[in-house]
């Protein structure tokens, strides 16, 4: 059976396992719990922290795990990134005062406030700089204001807590962060059934499907505005001088896609959405 290590709480928590319910696996009916076999589909689901899902996996306890690249990299574990989930994407940054840093380097010999030790830490040596690491367990926005911190290094989606902290970014970005499914370092049996339902729910998720009737004549334009992952699927239509397309398009384009279609000579624009994918 595959282990698989799942957030139990904190903001990557709800959105894997919606996640891994679209992708067909049963998900717990009590936030508590913390172990949950699924035995239709051979797999194990182990609930913990998601700053402790690597750990496991890079150990070789569990088999694979969804957690944030951010703390993969911050756990030194021998855990690899298998694939990308585009959720919980964020990035990770230096900020302090505002007007007080500007460079990376202004950061020698000063005071910076991390959840993420390891990963600055690794991210500050690379680069040449002697910096004082202070670890806090959360809220880091505030260690300057309370006089703990010259600056902080910390996860950044909107921006709007660094802002109400009165702090402003400054120097490299450090990572580009988002949920990713992680393996321990040996690929295990099984992983690759998980990897393929997890791809289908991405694909399900970016892309929609759209049929239109157009004129046979203008087929070849028409696949230039929207010619599918592969090729579009072309129909007959009882008018020998009109067909049927169907083809994938992404979700974020639909009504561009719809306006020059129809701009084209495409009728009966229908756009459905995709419940699953196996491409
Ligand atoms: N505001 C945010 N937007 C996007 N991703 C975020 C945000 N906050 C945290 N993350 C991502 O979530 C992961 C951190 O998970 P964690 O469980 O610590 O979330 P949390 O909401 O901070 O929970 P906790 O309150 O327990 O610290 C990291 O990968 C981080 O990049
Ligand atoms: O750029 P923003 O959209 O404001 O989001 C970033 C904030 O969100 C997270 O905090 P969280 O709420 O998880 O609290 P924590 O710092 O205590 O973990 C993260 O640690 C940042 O503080
Ligand atoms: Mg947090």
């Amino acid at each position: 059976m595959l282990r698989i290590a799942v957030p139990n709480k904190g903001s990557l928590s709800e959105t894997a396992s919606v996640m891994l319910s679209e992708a067909g696996y049963a998900g717990r009916r009590d936030p508590k719990e913390l172990h949950l076999v699924d035995a239709r589909n051979g797999v194990e689901f182990f609930f913990l922290r998601p700053r402790d899902i690597a750990t496991y996996v890079g150990s070789g306890a569990l088999d694979v795990g969804i957690t944030g690249r951010d703390l993969l990299l911050d756990s030194g574990s021998a855990a690899r990134e298998v694939h990308a989930l585009d959720f919980a994407d964020s990035t990770f940054r230096f900020a302090g005062p505002s007007g007080r840093f500007r460079a990376l380097t202004d950061l020698q010999g000063v005071r910076v406030a991390t959840s993420y030790p390891g990963l600055v830490g690794d991210f500050l040596r690379s680069n040449g700089v002697e910096a004082e690491l202070v670890k806090l367990d959360g809220a880091v926005e505030s260690a300057v204001q309370l006089g703990v911190a010259d600056a902080v290094a910390d996860v950044v989606s909107t921006g709007a807590t660094l802002r109400k902290a009165g702090l402003e970014i400054f120097g490299p970005v450090i990572l580009d962060s988002t949920a990713v499914l992680i393996g321990s370092p040996e690929p295990r049996a099984g992983q690759d059934t998980l990897l393929r339902r997890l791809q289908g729910v991405l694909v399900a998720r970016k892309y929609v499907i759209m049929d239109y009737d157009l004129p046979l004549a203008l087929l070849d334009r028409a696949t230039e505005v929207a010619h599918g992952i592969e090729s579009p699927t072309v129909s007959p239509l009882k008018d020998p001088e009109w067909v049927a397309v169907r083809v994938m398009v992404s979700r974020a384009d639909t009504n561009q896609i719809m306006d020059e279609l129809y701009e084209l000579g495409a009728r009966a624009i229908l756009v459905s959405p995709i419940h699953a994918a196996r491409l």
